[in-house]
């Protein structure tokens, strides 16, 4: 249960003033919360930090304002000039002066009398904005703040800017912000007196109105103490959060598995290739966990295309030898059905009974699994979170394995934990996330990594071309699709809206259609599963040649004779998510490309994104590159991307805060581990404010 005193952050946003449906739709793109479904709530709102700030402290007069610079004038209103009766080509302009000089201000297609009652002739005011040199006379076009003198306390001077999307104005943003402000409630200090002292630290309130109403730019910047102390709010509760997760799943030691070998020499047998040396080592690493009296917690790590499934299945073999069941579950539907297809076979071949369970299995087929599971039949299943429905019982879970690709999150581990008496844990990841990251997302988990590549890949030749010449780029597909080749074409990424995406790849299907015909699939997110399904396997069995799709494909696709992939808009992807787009071609023996097509003039990011994509392969320096990268924030427009998983905390930043709160998480939990001290107390109540109530429910629960 959340304490009370909790209630007015968690309120929706729409209980706000000037918050309704529509605002709260749009407020809902720019938090860095993933909502999964639910309404942005008050805290969320808080946790939306400005990325950078506007320094409006430079006041010369008129006379000495530097072109181009943001200056704030005292002025007093002279004359109003409308525009000719209907000419809106002609702006609308208020004369103004101060002891250096006089000035226009300049706006265009302006309601004159709103701007007359907001500047009356002869008043005196602040004004604040860019200064523009205009044939010698000084000029301000569409002023950012116009207040009168006596309210001049009003006009920010040093004014955060926040992540912003079409439609919301900053104006409704920053009056939702300042309510959400006055309703954080007087609560009790979770941290470590010395901490605070040692690090100079802000309590959590104060810290949130100095980030959101700073002093000095300084101040609203990730490495300002303010900064600091959220982030350290929010890797402590992470760290802490971890510890109990961790603890929960190690409270009772795992149960020994009798590994044979038997089943798993079959595997070996069956597949269509010999284990790489990594592979080799990290099924040596699982075996040796499902030997043991612990329970195992691995994270088993490996860039795209490195082979998981294979030591995956490996891992299901043991168990099966033990007599236990193993379950593996995908993030996606497409993604089980690939897994069911690849895995399916090679362990019935082996002499395991398998099934798959999505949300699409139904009626008879269903109800058979269920049974099959209940009874122990079925050894080995393949699902999607369909596998953590009540209806779902196993008979003797041993092993669940959890592909996560990149979404973080225990909540997965710990329903999968529910189904079985201790199953032992395997977390596979296709991102190459680095040392750091591993440490807080995951905690002290074991981690095995796929260092290499399976024998015989071929590197990928990337190029990139401006959009101009995708004419030139249509017909080398042609010739290379004559040449029996498969292609992938990933159509553009409109953040805005899912229905853009689609007409975007609906529309380039159309014309790739009009040249190559039938030869052309589409598929995308919105088609229903067994389109979805249809589209795949007509592309993998080569009854299509070209796959338009849009970016369902990035996670775990496996068309191992795909060789192209033309990634459309590529200045509008992620370094990672390219990275992974990538890693769909060059998983067979021939040589592959991908060309990264772009429309320009590319930003200073975007640039250094293709870059690093044509220079190299090597997912974890991918990784760091981009942490590097998101590091120097984002444009305005897009969500301000901080480290994956986290509202606030930049790990590029905050490294030295991640340690002392694991260190600071640590010997609280050394002595007080049910969180029932004072601090303790205080501590859940952190814990609720960053998301992480099941590791309050795991204290309830005892
Ligand atoms: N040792 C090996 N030798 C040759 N091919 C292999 C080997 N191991 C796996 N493969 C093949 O490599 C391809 C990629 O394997 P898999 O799908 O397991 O990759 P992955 O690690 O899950 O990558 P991603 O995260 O991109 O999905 C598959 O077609 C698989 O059959």
């Amino acid at each position: 249960m959340r304490p009370t005193i909790l209630d007015p952050l968690f309120a929706p946003i729409t209980s706000l003033s000037g918050v309704g449906e529509k605002v709260a739709g749009l407020i809902e793109r720019v938090v860095p919360a993933d909502l999964g479904g639910r309404h942005a709530r008050v805290a969320d709102l808080l946790f939306t930090l400005p990325h950078s700030v506007i320094d409006r402290r430079l006041r010369p007069g008129i006379a000495l304002s530097p072109e181009g610079a943001i200056v704030t004038l005292d002025l007093r209103i002279d004359r109003h000039q409308p525009p000719p009766r209907g000419n809106h080509s002609v702006p609308y302009r208020v004369f103004a002066h101060d002891d250096t000089g006089e000035i226009s201000l300049t706006f265009f297609r302006a309601q004159g009398q709103w701007l007359e009652r907001q500047m009356p002739v002869g008043e005196q005011m602040v004004v604040s904005g860019r200064m523009e040199w205009f044939n010698g006379r000084p000029n301000m076009v569409h002023p950012d703040h116009i207040a009168k003198a006596e309210d001049a306390a009003s006009l920010p001077l040093i004014e955060p800017v926040y992540p912003g999307t079409a439609g919301l104005s900053s104006k409704v943003l920053k009056r939702a912000i300042d309510q959400a402000l006055g309703r954080i409630p007087a609560l009790p200090e979770w941290l470590d007196g010395d901490a605070l002292r040692t690090h100079a630290l802000p309590a959590f309130s104060a810290a949130l109105s100095a980030l959101h109403h700073p002093d000095e730019p300084s101040e609203a910047a990730p490495e300002s103490n303010a900064w600091k102390r959220l982030a350290y709010d929010e890797l402590f509760a992470g760290q802490i959060a971890l510890a109990l997760v961790r603890g929960s799943t190690r409270r009772d030691s795992g149960r020994r598995m009798a590994l044979t070998g038997e089943i798993a020499a079959r595997i070996r047998t069956a597949l269509p290739f010999q284990l790489t040396r990594s592979q080799e080592q990290a099924v040596a690493e699982i075996d040796s966990d499902l030997r043991s009296d612990n329970r195992m917690l691995r994270l088993l790590q490996g860039d795209v295309g490195s082979g998981k499934t294979a030591v995956a299945l490996m891992a299901m073999a043991g168990a099966a030898e033990a007599g236990r069941q193993s379950a593996l579950m995908a993030p996606t539907e497409i993604l089980a059905r690939q897994h069911f297809a690849t895995i399916g076979p090679l362990a019935q071949k082996a002499g395991l009974r398998t099934a798959i369970l999505t949300g699409r299995e139904k009626g008879r087929d269903r109800a058979e699994t269920l049974a099959g599971l209940a009874s122990g039949e079925i050894q080995l299943i393949v699902g999607t979170h369909a596998l953590f429905q009540e209806q779902v019982e196993f008979h003797d879970l041993g092993l669940a394995i959890v592909d996560e690709q990149h979404r973080f999150g225990v909540h997965q581990r710990l329903a999968m934990n529910a189904k079985g008496e201790q199953p032992d844990m395997l977390v596979m990841t296709a991102t190459p996330i680095p040392r750091t990251l591993v440490l807080t997302a995951f905690g002290d988990m074991e981690v095995s990594r796929l260092t290499e590549k399976p024998a015989g890949r071929q590197p990928i030749r990337t190029v990139s071309m401006p959009d101009d010449r995708i004419g030139e780029l249509v017909g080398r597909i042609g010739d290379a699709m004559a040449d029996g080749q498969k292609a992938y074409w990933i159509c553009p990424l409109v953040e805005e809206s899912e229905e853009l995406d689609l007409t975007a790849a609906q529309k380039r299907f159309e014309s790739l259609q009009k040249v190559f015909g039938d030869a052309v699939g589409l598929v995308h997110g919105k088609m229903h599963g067994r389109d979805k399904d249809e589209a795949m396997r007509r592309f993998k069995e080569g009854e299509t040649r070209l796959l338009v799709a849009t970016t369902v494909i990035e996670v775990g696709v496996d068309v191992p004779d795909a060789t192209i992939i033309v990634i459309e808009h590529a200045e509008r992807f992620g370094l990672a998510q390219l990275h992974q787009l990538r890693g769909r071609v060059g998983r067979g023996s021939k040589p592959s490309s991908c060309v990264l097509v772009f429309k320009g003039p590319l930003g200073e990011t975007a640039k250094r994104r293709l870059t690093i994509m044509r220079e190299t392969e090597d997912g974890f320096l991918i990784a760091e590159e981009d942490l590097k990268l998101r590091g120097e924030g984002e444009v305005l427009g897009t969500r301000q991307s901080g480290t994956p998983g986290f509202q606030i905390a930049r790990l590029d930043v905050h490294q030295d805060v991640l340690a002392i709160a694991r260190d600071d998480a640590r010997l609280l939990l050394s002595r007080d581990p049910e969180l029932q001290s004072p601090r303790g107390q205080s501590v859940r109540l952190l814990l609720h404010l960053f998301g992480r109530e099941e590791a309050v429910r795991l204290l309830d629960a005892g």
